[in-house]
Parts: structure tokens; C-alpha cells; sequence
């Protein structure tokens, strides 16, 4: 088996995006030729850093499949297929778990009553947080506790009551160091080194290998914080993804050593 180092998997929005849900925010209306153009400019964003990406089939009836993080969680050579804890969510999962067995991956799955969010795990260097108290119930976490326990992996839960997801609140930096808008951040003590950011789209960071990020343009202070600590910043528009409470790691799963 060949070893791709770099892919990621995107899902290209649907016609119906604008009905995407909404929880924490107003609802304000999304314009879906821009959002069509800036997800261009997103997965255009990731190639360039050398990443192939992979689509997964379009879900036209799920107007959230676009937020493809959700939908799986990838730790190592195991895909573990989640079940959304939005009930309209769920059915965006059948194809993602095509997509990764397709890959080679060996599939696992949350099973019922447990739900869980990709975006509400944050990995790193062997723990993985989970976020709870939003999609993600303790059973969910219990058993991606059991599944990636197999991996090695620590997994730890941490209250989640202010943002939809743990990625909305905090994300890491290359160098382990988490990062958050702290009025949005239930516990920074979790973390050993937790680092403040000006503005709320500042704590969502892409890694894109080595010193390089991803992240939203209406973060400038952040940005400007992070290539003052020798970070190659790549900025992208997701102004619509952000009026349905998407971030920028939501838009993508990256598969490191994906197996085939
Ligand atoms: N991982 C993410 O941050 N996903 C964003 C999902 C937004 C979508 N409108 C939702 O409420 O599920």
C-alpha cells in the first residue's frame, strides 16, 4: 500500500446550504453564489499547499453537508463514521462512510444512543479532547474513548456550553499550543498551554504541514499574531459558512497517511 501523505476530503455545497442550521447565532441570509465561490477558493487554498483533495458525493437534500468535518473522525488508519447529534445531520454520514472505506480505511461507527460531531474532537500528539454540553452526548464520547483507546490515543472530554462545536472555541497551533476567543471558552485550564486570540474566527486554525495555517480573513489581529510567532498564514474568505456557524476546519477532513 502507497503511503498519500497530504489529501483531504471536501464536500461541495448543496442547493439548499442557506436552510443550514443555526444555534448560537441569528440567522442572516446566505448569499450561495458567494458561498459557491469561496469554497472554490477554499478547497483552491488547500491544493495549493500541496494537498489533494476529494470530494465527497454531494448530499443536495442535507443543506449542512458541506461541514464534511462532522461527519468523520479520521485517527490514524481508522475512519470512525459519527452520528450527528443534529437529527437533519444524520443522513449526511451514508456517503462520508462510503468515501473512507473507499480510501482503504478501516471503518468504525457511534452507534445510537451515542451522537458525536466531528467538530467537536481536537486532536493532538496522542489525546484527543471532545467536546460536551452541544452535539456530542457522553455516549458518544464513551465509545470514541473505547474505539481510539485501541489507537493508543487518550481521549478526554471537556465542557462545551458557549459555541456550537470544541473547534468553534479552540484549535491548536503546530507546536501543541491551543488556541481560543477566551469569551467563548468554557475551560482553558485543560490545556497546559493555552494561548488568547483577539477575535473569535482567530482560535480556528487549518494545519496545512510544517509552519503553514489555514485560517478566516476577518481575523487580522490573529493572524498577525501567528506570523509574529513565524507562522505562514493563508487567509480565505467563509463569510457564508460563518453566518451557519462553519469555521474553517469544518470544511474539510485531512487525512494524513491515508492508507491506499
Ligand atoms: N465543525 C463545524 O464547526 N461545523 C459547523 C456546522 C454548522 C452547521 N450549521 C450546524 O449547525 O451543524
Amino acid at each position: 500500500m502507497e503511503t498519500e501523505i497530504f489529501a483531504a476530503l471536501v464536500r461541495r455545497p448543496g442547493p439548499r446550504l442557506a436552510e443550514g442550521l443555526v444555534t448560537h447565532i441569528e440567522r442572516s441570509e446566505v448569499d450561495l453564489e458567494l458561498a459557491q465561490r469561496q469554497w472554490q477558493a477554499y478547497v483552491e487554498a488547500l491544493e495549493a499547499a500541496g494537498w489533494r483533495t476529494i470530494e465527497v458525493e454531494p448530499a443536495p437534500d442535507c443543506p449542512d453537508a458541506v461541514f464534511i468535518e462532522d461527519a468523520v473522525v479520521v485517527y490514524g488508519d481508522v475512519a470512525v463514521v459519527t452520528r450527528p447529534g443534529a437529527d437533519e445531520r444524520k443522513p449526511e454520514t451514508e456517503a462520508a462512510e462510503r468515501a473512507v472505506r473507499d480510501l482503504g480505511y478501516t471503518v468504525r461507527r457511534i452507534e445510537a444512543p451515542g451522537t458525536l460531531d466531528g467538530g467537536d474532537v481536537l486532536k493532538f500528539g496522542g489525546t484527543v479532547w471532545v467536546g460536551q454540553g452541544g452535539r456530542t452526548n457522553a455516549e458518544g464520547l464513551r465509545q470514541l474513548g473505547e474505539i481510539l483507546a485501541e489507537q493508543g490515543a487518550r481521549v478526554v472530554g471537556v465542557p462545551l456550553t458557549k459555541v456550537l462545536h470544541l473547534k468553534s472555541a479552540v484549535t491548536a497551533l503546530p507546536d501543541g499550543t491551543v488556541i481560543g476567543y477566551e469569551p467563548l471558552v468554557d475551560d482553558a485550564s485543560v490545556w497546559e498551554s493555552f494561548l488568547a486570540v483577539p477575535e473569535e474566527s482567530g482560535a480556528h486554525v487549518v494545519l496545512l504541514g510544517g509552519d503553514r495555517l489555514l485560517m478566516a480573513a476577518d481575523a487580522p489581529k490573529s493572524a498577525e499574531l501567528f506570523r509574529s510567532r513565524g507562522y505562514e498564514v493563508t487567509e480565505v474568505d467563509i463569510s457564508e459558512y460563518e453566518k451557519l456557524e462553519g469555521c474553517v476546519t469544518c470544511l474539510s477532513v485531512r487525512l494524513r497517511g491515508c492508507p491506499s
